[in-house]
C-alpha cells in the first residue's frame, strides 16, 4: 500500500535542514516566514543601534573639530576640510534617516535601504577623513576604520550579502583614495590600510556568516519542534493537544458570533483485526489514508482535522450548517470506502470502512459536552452496523 509523504521527519523545516542552506537562503515560503520572524523587535534594535551610532559619530566629529583647530593649517589645506564636512554631514543625515525610519516604523525594505546608505556614508566618510588627515599631517587613529568595518557586519536588518556589498564598496573607496593620493607616502599608507581592511572584512564576514547560519539553523529546529508539538507524527494532522486548544477557541468564537459549529468523530472499523492480520505497519498506512480523507473535507480557515486517538479522528467545521456537516459526515464514510483498502478480516465489508458520529454546538455547550454527544453518536454508528454516519439531530427526530 502506498505510504503518504506526511511523516514527522518531512516537515518543511526538517526538509530544509536536510537540503542545507549554504547560500543563506531557504525556499520562498520558509524564507518569507524567516524574515517575518527576524523582523520581530527589529525596529527597536535598529533604533538603539542608530542612536548609539549618532552619539559616537557626533563625539568623533566634535573631537575632530578640536583636533583640526589645534593643527596649524594654511588656506590651501583648509580647503580640504570642505569636502570632509560635506561627507560628515551626509553620514549624519543618513544616521538621522535610519533613526526616523526605525522610530516611525517605515516598511522593512525602506529601513534596510536607509541602513545600507548609512553603512556606505559612514565607511566611505571615515576612509575619506583618515585620508584627509594623512594629507594634512594631522595625528589620527586608523583603528577607527576597522571598527567601522566591524559595525558593517553587525546583525541589524540587512542581509549578509548587502553587508558584503557595502564592505566591498568601502574597500574600493579606500583603494580609489590610495590610487589618487598626490603624496606617495600617503598612497602607500592607504594601500596598507586597504589590505588590513580586506583581512578584517574576511574575518568579520566569516563570523557574520556563521552567526547567520546558526540563527537560520535555530529557526528551523524551533519550527520543526513547534510543528511536531502540534502535529501527529504519523498522519501530519493536528494532535489531541492542539485539537483541545483549538476547540475551546473556536467554540468561544462561534458562541460569540452566533455561528454554527459541527464536530464529527470518525473511527476505523475493526482496526484491531486489520492490525492482527496485516501487521502494524500496514495499519499505519491505513491511518495515513484515512487522515487524507479527513483532511480533504475541511476547507475554511477555522476548520481542523485532528487525530485524537489511536484510530480515532475529529473534524471540526466552523460556520457549517447541520445539513452541510451531515453531508460531509457521509462523504467521510464514502471517501474511505472509495479508497478500496482491502480488509479481509473485517466483519463489515471486504475493504476498510469507518464509522462517524456528529453533533452540532448548542448555546450552553462546553467542549466536553459537545465531544461527549459526538462520541455518543459514534457509538450509535458502531452499534447500528458500522460503515455509516450517525447524526444527533436524526436521533432527536
Ligand atoms: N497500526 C496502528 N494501530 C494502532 C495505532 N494506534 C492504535 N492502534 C490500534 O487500533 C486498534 C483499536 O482497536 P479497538 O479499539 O479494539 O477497535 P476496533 O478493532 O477498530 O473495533 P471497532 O472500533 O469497534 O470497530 C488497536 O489494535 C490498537 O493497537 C497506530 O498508531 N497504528
Amino acid at each position: 500500500m502506498q505510504q503518504l509523504p506526511l511523516l514527522a521527519s518531512s516537515t518543511q523545516y526538517a526538509q530544509q535542514l536536510r537540503q542545507g542552506f549554504r547560500w543563506l537562503r531557504f525556499g520562498p515560503a520558509l524564507e518569507a516566514e524567516y524574515r517575518a520572524y527576524c523582523s520581530d523587535n527589529e525596529y527597536r534594535r535598529v533604533l538603539w543601534f542608530a542612536a548609539i551610532c549618532l552619539v559616537l559619530w557626533a563625539g568623533y566629529w566634535l573631537f575632530d573639530l578640536w583636533r583640526i583647530d589645534a593643527a596649524l593649517l594654511d588656506a590651501r589645506q583648509r580647503a580640504l576640510l570642505v569636502p570632509l564636512r560635506a561627507v560628515r554631514a551626509a553620514g549624519t543625515a543618513a544616521n538621522l534617516l535610519v533613526l526616523g525610519c526605525a522610530l516611525w516604523r517605515c516598511p522593512m525594505r525602506v529601513l534596510r535601504a536607509t541602513l545600507t546608505v548609512m553603512g556606505v556614508t559612514f565607511s566611505c566618510g571615515a576612509a575619506f577623513a583618515v585620508y584627509v588627515y594623512k594629507l594634512l599631517g594631522v595625528p589620527h587613529e586608523t583603528t577607527v576604520l576597522v571598527v567601522v568595518m566591524l559595525g558593517l557586519f553587525l546583525p541589524f536588518a540587512i542581509s549578509l550579502w548587502a553587508q558584503l556589498l557595502v564592505a566591498l564598496l568601502y574597500l574600493a573607496c579606500v583603494a580609489a583614495l590610495a590610487w589618487t593620493a598626490p603624496l606617495p607616502e600617503v598612497a602607500a599608507q592607504m594601500w596598507r590600510l586597504d589590505v588590513e581592511l580586506a583581512l578584517s572584512a574576511l574575518l568579520f564576514g566569516l563570523a557574520a556568516y556563521w552567526r547567520e547560519y546558526q540563527r537560520r539553523e535555530q529557526f528551523l529546529h524551533r519550527g520543526d519542534a513547534h510543528w511536531l508539538a502540534m502535529r501527529d507524527a504519523l498522519t501530519g494532522l493536528y494532535n489531541r493537544r492542539m485539537f483541545n486548544h483549538h476547540i475551546q477557541q473556536v467554540m468561544a468564537q462561534a458562541q460569540r458570533e452566533g455561528q454554527p459549529l459541527a464536530l464529527l468523530l470518525m473511527d476505523v472499523d475493526c482496526f484491531k483485526s486489520y492490525n492482527d492480520s496485516q501487521g502494524h505497519l500496514q495499519g499505519d498506512a491505513v491511518l495515513q489514508q484515512v487522515a487524507q480523507v479527513a483532511l480533504a473535507c475541511i476547507g475554511r480557515p477555522l476548520d481542523i482535522a485532528a487525530r485524537v486517538g489511536g484510530e480515532e479522528f475529529a473534524v471540526l467545521l466552523y460556520g457549517s450548517s447541520a445539513d452541510h456537516a451531515r453531508a460531509l459526515g457521509q462523504s467521510l464514510v464514502a471517501g474511505v470506502r472509495q479508497r478500496a483498502l482491502p480488509h479481509g478480516a473485517s466483519t463489515v465489508a471486504p475493504v476498510v470502512t469507518v464509522s462517524v458520529g456528529g453533533a452540532m454546538l448548542r448555546p450552553d455547550d462546553r467542549a466536553q459536552t459537545l465531544y461527549a454527544r459526538a462520541d455518543q453518536m459514534l457509538y450509535e454508528a458502531k452499534n447500528s452496523g458500522r460503515d455509516r454516519c450517525s447524526w444527533e439531530e436524526a436521533l432527536q427526530a
